[in-house]
């Protein structure tokens, strides 16, 4: 018998992972996942945004308008700060799988951080001013960005048999 042929890539299997992760954000509007993998291809850390420890999801705002301290903005926890928090040893030549490109603040710890290279899916974002400000972090420290094209429609979990 020969091996199957529609297996998952390593990309499309980390930026899956990146995906699955932003699902478990309780953000109305934007959910962001994260994957970082060494250079052994070893997941070491996951991450999805939300509120910090002790915020309750069911209290604090997620508004996206209105007085500043009345929306989401000021308290929540950017996926790919999350996952570089969230890692179990050091991110030193590592690589982030990430759903959404970076943010300016994320940029910055990622460089950090020792992340040497961004992959990632969505760059809706790239002609505001905070991706072109991550942009130039990123050349500045030699990170690599690479945009992720999934050529596949979607991945299918199917629990029922
Ligand atoms: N690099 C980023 C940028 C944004 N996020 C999160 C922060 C918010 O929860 C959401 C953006 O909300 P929107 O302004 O689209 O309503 O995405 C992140 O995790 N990482
Ligand atoms: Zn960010």
């Amino acid at each position: 018998m020969s091996k199957r042929e529609n297996y998952l890539s390593w990309d499309e299997y980390f930026m899956g992972i990146a995906f699955l992760s932003g699902m478990r954000s309780k953000d109305p509007s934007t959910q962001v996942g994260a994957c970082i993998i060494d250079e052994d291809k070893k997941i070491i850390g996951i991450g999805y945004n939300g509120f910090p420890h002790g915020s309750s999801d069911d209290e604090m705002p997620w508004e996206r308008e209105g007085e500043f301290l009345e929306t989401k903005y000021p308290y929540v926890v950017h996926a790919e700060l999350n996952a570089i928090l969230n890692s179990i040893k050091s991110l030193k030549n590592c690589t982030i799988y990430v759903t959404h490109f970076p943010c300016n603040e994320c940029a910055k710890a990622i460089v950090q951080a020792g992340i040497k290279k961004v992959v990632y899916f969505s760059d809706k974002h790239k002609d505001l001013d905070s991706t072109k400000a991550s942009r130039k972090i990123f050349e500045n420290a030699n990170v690599e960005m690479a945009h992720l094209e999934i050529l596949r429609e979607n991945i299918v979990i199917n629990f029922k048999d």
